[in-house]
């Protein structure tokens, strides 16, 4: 395989390289390809942080990196073809968290993280003590060991959330995607969830997650900023290169400023234009819905229901877009 051109910033053996990745959505006839041409290497034992625009094949790819998606171009974690992993150890080495993942609703939540260790187990052999330590500090490092005897569907969306991140944590994986693992969690847990990446880090683990809090994605060792299926850049979040490309991607309506006493030093703001004001009934005006604007991002951005601020908020999808869920990562 061709080298993959590394930034600056992979400087240890990245963990993951793509190259010339082409991944089309919808089937061979309307199929649509969401994902062009894209080259990335990523740090190990970092975190990176996926940002851009609704639709720009954030999901898409975090999927196709699970190996989840069929996709063109080659796909190497720690040096090796996804494709050539044997099945239980790459359950084992990667684990995916997908937004808004829904099944298991009748299973306690101690089931739930349970499942996260059947990479670990013999066919049919009952949890060992391994599993049950592991699930047990899963739990508590959430802060839901007290539910453990509850059922999942009688949990709030934010309770959930952080029950499928105790099963993620459960499995002991050195790679952890997560798509949107913020939505739903209120800021006290989104501060629980950075500490917990971060000790993850420490741990030499590599942790790669999408996120639209762009606060909180500025945290991160890494930004990879995608747009239209394209890396638009990779880079550190504290280097200014990254954040002009944050500013582009999002056209402007944000802005990152130096802020020392925001955790990270970076603080990025919500920017109102004026051709945006909202027009008597509350929609945007139509003159400010340029055809450029309409087309701009795909079918997510198009028409005047514009999500406006709440998209930089958890922008939590329904269980119709999230895709394969965890249980379709092959466990041997
Ligand atoms: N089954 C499908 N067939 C065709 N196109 C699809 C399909 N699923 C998604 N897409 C399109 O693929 C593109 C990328 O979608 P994806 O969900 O990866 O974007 P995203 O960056 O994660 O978006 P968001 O920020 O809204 O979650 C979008 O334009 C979307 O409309």
């Amino acid at each position: 395989m061709p080298l993959v051109p590394t930034s600056s910033s992979v400087a240890a053996a990245p963990a993951l390289q793509v190259h010339r990745l082409h991944v089309t959505l919808g089937g061979a006839r309307h199929g649509r390809e969401v994902i062009r041409d894209l080259d990335l290497a990523l740090p190990a034992g970092r975190w990176t942080a996926m940002v851009g625009p609704n639709g720009a094949g954030k999901s898409t790819l975090l999927a196709t990196l699970a190996g989840l998606r069929p996709a063109q171009g080659a796909i190497h974690w720690q040096g090796q073809p996804l494709a050539d992993w044997p099945e239980r150890a790459r359950a084992r080495h990667l684990v995916w968290l997908a937004q808004g993942q829904g099944g298991a609703e009748d299973l306690t939540v101690w089931d739930v993280a349970m499942l996260g260790r059947l990479p670990h187990q013999p066919w049919l052999a009952p949890p060992s003590a391994a599993d049950e330590r592991a699930v047990a500090q899963s739990l508590a490092a959430v802060g839901a060991l007290a539910w453990r005897d509850r059922a999942l569907s009688q949990l709030s969306g934010g309770e959930r959330q952080r029950v499928l991140l105790a099963r993620a944590l459960a499995t002991e994986a050195q790679v952890l995607l997560m798509d949107e693992p913020l939505a739903n969690l209120d800021p006290p847990h989104q501060a629980d969830w950075v500490q917990i990446v971060r000790r993850l880090v420490a741990q030499g683990k590599t942790v790669v997650s999408v996120l639209h809090e762009l606060n909180i994605a500025l945290l991160a060792d890494e930004l990879v900023v995608l747009r239209q299926g394209q890396l638009r850049h990779q880079g550190p979040c504290g280097d200014a290169d990254t954040h002009r490309a944050l500013e582009a991607v999002f056209d402007h309506r944000i802005r990152v400023q130096t802020d020392p006493g925001h955790a990270g030093g970076h603080v990025v703001s919500l920017r109102l234009s004026p051709d945006a004001t909202p027009a008597p009934g509350g929609l945007p005006h139509a003159d400010s819905l340029t055809p450029d604007r309409l087309h701009q991002d795909g079918p997510a951005r198009n028409g005047p229901a514009r999500k406006g601020p709440a998209r930089n908020g958890p922008a939590r999808k329904g269980p119709a877009r999230s895709g394969p869920t965890q249980e379709a990562l092959p466990r041997g």
